[in-house]
């Protein structure tokens, strides 16, 4: 036992020189001549000992009166001045599940901030619980990056790490990779990352029964629980809590009320009769905040995007790339970039994005088109642009909010209170009793540090901190705007606050719908299969009959599925009062919006399911929209942050959504093609048809890392002659002169024919084939010219080789190479090759790996394959004749397209 112990140990016991004990009922007085007088502690004339503000430990312990000064006069008197420190403090009831070091002896912060110190002792908890990434970037701060030990945060060394803030290590949030499920499972910070997993949904007796009879409109489903004078309704009492106002405890209280309703969950439960998270046993298991759980400083005014919203965007010394998982599997390649680029973003419809500057090479030697009728003329825009601030798309529209208006506008707080009942309602009426018991767990986790944090406001700074957050949402609202991924932002009760356009298009939620301007119609909580609930269910939203009238802003949770919720709520335990820089990186299910009317369909009617956004203009666009419309639920992957408000209070949750259609939607039949493979039938990008035809080189040694998924490359100079061209991927047909590469069509193979050899009469027909191309620079291999690459694939006709994902294929046992399932011809080097381009697929990336990028090309085949059967697109591969009245400018390009 160390010697201060013991001594404070002897201290409280020695009891031999009580000599100025208050126990006997009387104090020690000092006289003006210095001579002391007992006087009785009822003489109500005594001069009154100033009380301490906290005892120090020994007298703690002896239960006797001490000072503020240190040593107090009591400990030097006995010799004790060295081990004289602050006692520590008896936890105050609704303080019992706090953590020990909240309360620590010294710790003037709030203990969510000493996370640093903690950390070193490898005492660190957060996100060893395998379930999530919760990032963060390298710490600013020295010890925390020098700390070995510090298991959850190791320092990010991923080629893919990315951020949103161009050249301020102390301000990344959006850090990378880790949106891509490949690096999320692979990646050392977060090496037991699962996804989500599904659950079995509640069965429908089970919620139906956990619904408050008469649990309407108006109608209080809790009784007296909604009155929030009556502290007894709250699991804690207020008075005990020494709130300067009610606010706080009314606040959480309702968290409170929450982890009380868990109560009735079943005996097996760990959580007490009051759901209280102090009995649970591991601490890791709910996530309870440990020291050194809470790493950062509140005052850091780091932050997702708001850096990156107010400062401008570096100036393209240093040319940044998107580096991507997998495009299709990864959603959020738009989200991601390297440290020191800058943002690029996936534009939707979005003319603001300036394209990446073309070069052109300065020998052309590609054959003059005469049919070229100077193809995109009107230049695509391309989606990884490298942006400036000022090209921020704002929209044309100005603005009706001045920021400064916000600070006369606002008058009241916002009544969080009324917000978290109806939180506290809905979960109650959604979720089954096991499931809103780690929900409540999870907030109830937080109760304590929320508490802290609004113990002392007062009805000022409760207007002052809704001025705050009005002027913070003003600033995402531009951001959101330009940003076109999909985004939301949420006040602290889940609340939506603001929502992009994008978001809409991806869940048919429309922005007045979730910001409560409109009623909400939705019956879809994702239950479970593919069945979507019925409005007899009862835990749907329409919450409240007559809601539809006065509706409020939909919540958070009702756009996921209940394992998402349940996983977002775990995340935000973690993540609200911990480290400000931290963002959250997993993948969700987000319900799409669906009425009653949708769900009565016989059958899911793709057209009137998107009619929900139709109106706003956006529907088709991208072919987002139509992610998820059979069984209701988009999976996705998202980022999002907590922002912390002055008084280090949660303020905003900020989420950035990106959708994967790749390999995790694990395709049973071979055939099975995902709708959202095709293109949209509306081309954004509005691609002209290019007419290109050129010689294919000798083949040219590479040095690089082959892909091996054949292409035909277009020689760089040869380029020249298109200046046009945007970079990209897209798809198209393409035809061999004959006298040089005869293609069998029965066999689909072809022969190269060889010089010497009796060339084939150029009278016989070539044969017009899917192809599928990227020009550009090909940023995974940093190329420095622009070039075009041509894969050449198997008649519409022929199995697709591609059809089947790379990674499913291996996994059923196919042991061949993944590059072995694209199309592969004899060589036909020095060829002329004619290429018409028809349609755009999407940006070139980069990628994290090699097999990313293959994956990617091999869904961009699927996307060329499915597109290219549409009515449009059927005559330029059709086996038939040239000349067909009807399809005139078809026959004039196929006939371009065999003339060589
Ligand atoms: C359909 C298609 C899409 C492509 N997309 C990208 C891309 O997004 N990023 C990239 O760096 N390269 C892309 N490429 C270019 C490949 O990297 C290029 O074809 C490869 O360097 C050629 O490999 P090889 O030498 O094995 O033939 C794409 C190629 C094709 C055919
Ligand atoms: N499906 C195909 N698409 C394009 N080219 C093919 C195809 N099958 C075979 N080839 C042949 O492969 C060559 C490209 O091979 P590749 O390994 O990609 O390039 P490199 O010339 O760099 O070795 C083409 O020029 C062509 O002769």
């Amino acid at each position: 036992m160390p010697e201060t112990d013991k001594d404070e140990l002897r201290s409280a016991t020695d009891h031999s020189d009580h000599d100025s004990g208050e126990r006997n009922g009387s104090v020690d007085v000092k006289t003006e001549n210095g001579q002391k007088s007992a006087s009785s502690s009822k003489d109500p004339s005594r001069p009154r000992r100033k009380k301490a503000r906290r005892a120090c430990f020994a007298c703690q312990r002896a239960h006797l009166t001490c000072g503020d000064e240190r040593p107090c006069q009591r400990c030097i008197k006995r010799g004790l001045q060295d081990a004289c420190h602050d006692g520590v403090r008896k936890k105050a009831k609704y303080l019992h599940d706090a953590p020990d070091g909240a309360l620590a002896p010294g710790a003037g912060t709030p203990f969510y901030n000493q996370g640093t110190a903690a950390q070193s002792n490898g005492n660190n908890t957060f996100a060893q619980d395998g379930n999530t990434a919760i990032k963060t970037p390298q710490a600013s701060s020295s010890t925390a990056t020098t700390n070995n030990n510090n298991k959850f945060y190791p320092p990010s060394t991923t080629p893919y790490t990315t951020t949103f803030e161009p050249n301020q290590a102390s301000s990344q949030v959006l850090t990378d990779s880790t949106m891509n499920p490949g690096p999320f499972t692979n990646s050392p910070v977060s090496p037991t990352f699962s996804m989500s997993t599904a659950s079995a949904m509640p069965s429908i007796s089970q919620q139906t029964n956990e619904m408050a009879p008469g649990s309407g409109a108006g109608q209080n489903t809790f009784g007296a629980f909604f009155d929030p004078s009556d502290p007894a309704l709250f699991n804690f009492d207020l008075a005990s809590m020494n709130f300067g106002n009610r606010y706080g405890a009314l606040e959480f209280g309702m968290l409170g009320h929450m982890a009380t309703g868990a109560g009735d969950t079943p005996p097996s439960d760990n959580g007490g009769p009051r759901g209280s998270i102090s009995q649970r046993s591991n601490s890791q298991q709910f996530g309870t905040p440990a020291p050194g759980t809470f790493t950062d400083s509140p005052n850091q005014q780091t932050f997702m995007f708001n850096d990156s919203i107010l400062n401008e965007w570096p100036n393209g010394q240093n040319p940044g790339r998107v580096s991507v998982g997998s495009l299709y599997g990864q959603a959020g390649m738009h989200l991601l970039q390297q440290q020191d680029a800058p943002p690029h973003a996936f534009a939707i419809g979005s003319n603001n994005f300036a394209s990446s500057p073309s070069t052109t090479s300065p020998h052309a030697t590609v054959h003059a088109n005469p049919y070229d009728d100077s193809p995109m003329k009107a230049k695509p825009v391309i989606s990884t642009p490298h942006l400036r601030h000022q090209s921020l798309y704002t929209s044309s529209k100005r603005r009706t909010r001045e920021p400064s208006s916000i600070y006369e506008s606002v008058k009241e707080p916002y009544s969080y209170t009324s917000g978290f009942h109806k939180l506290t309602a809905f979960i109650q009426r959604r979720f089954t009793p096991q499931k809103r018991v780690r929900i409540a767990k999870a907030l109830a986790s937080i109760r304590p540090s929320f508490i802290a944090t609004t113990k002392t406001l007062n009805q000022d700074d409760l207007i002052f901190m809704e001025k705050c957050f009005q002027r913070t949402l003003w600033e995402y609202e531009d951001f959101i705007n330009a940003c076109g991924t999909p985004t939301i932002v949420c006040r602290r009760t889940g609340e939506v606050a603001a929502v992009g356009k994008e978001f809409s298009i991806l869940t048919g939620w429309k922005k007045e719908v979730l910001l409560g301007k409109e009623a909400n119609l939705n019956v879809n909580t994702g239950g479970g299969g593919s069945q979507m609930d019925t409005p007899s269910r009862g835990s749907l939203t329409p919450r409240y009959p007559g809601q539809e009238a006065n509706p409020s802003a939909v919540f958070l949770a009702e756009l996921l599925d209940d394992d998402s919720v349940i996983e977002f709520y775990e995340d935000f335990a973690r993540l609200a009062f911990g480290d400000s820089r931290g963002s959250v990186m997993n993948t969700c299910k987000l319900l799409k919006y669906k009425t009653k009317e949708d769900s009565e369909l016989v059958k899911p009617d793709e057209g009137r399911w998107n009619a929900h956004v139709s109106k706003g203009g956006i529907v088709g666009e991208a072919g987002m929209n139509r992610l998820g419309f059979k069984d209701g639920r988009v999976e996705c992957s998202y980022c999002w942050t907590v922002k912390r408000d002055v008084f280090d209070i949660p303020m905003l949750i900020v989420m950035n959504v990106s959708f994967s259609i790749s390999n995790k939607t694990p395709s049973k039949t071979k055939k099975c093609v995902p709708m959202a493979l095709e293109t949209p039938s509306r081309d954004p990008r509005q691609v002209r048809k290019s007419r290109i035809p050129f010689d294919c080189p000798d083949r040219i040694p590479a040095n690089k890392i082959q892909l091996g998924i054949p292409t035909a490359n277009i020689p760089p100079d040869g380029l020249a002659a298109y200046p046009s061209l945007a970079e990209g991927v897209y798809y198209g047909v393409v035809t061999l002169d004959p006298a040089k590469f005869v293609y069998n069509k029965d066999e689909s193979t072809g022969q190269s024919v060889t010089s010497g050899a009796a060339a084939t009469s150029s009278s016989e027909k070539a044969t017009i084939l899917p192809a599928v191309l990227s020009i550009g620079y090909n940023p995974f291999y940093k190329n420095e010219v622009k070039s075009i690459e041509i894969h050449i694939m198997p008649p519409l006709s022929s199995p697709s080789p591609t059809s089947i994902s790379i990674s499913n294929s291996s996994k059923s046992g196919n042991e061949n190479n993944d590059t072995d399932q694209f199309y592969k011809l004899p060589d036909f080097y020095s060829a002329t090759l004619n290429l018409l381009i028809l349609g755009y697929i999407r940006p070139e990336y980069d990628y994290v790996s090699r097999d990313a990028l293959v994956e990617d090309i091999r869904l961009d085949c699927e996307v060329a394959r499915k597109s290219l059967q549409r009515d449009a697109y059927v005559r330029y591969l059709a086996e038939d004749d040239d000349d067909d009245d009807d399809h005139v400018k078809e026959g004039e390009e196929r006939r371009w397209l065999r003339k060589f």
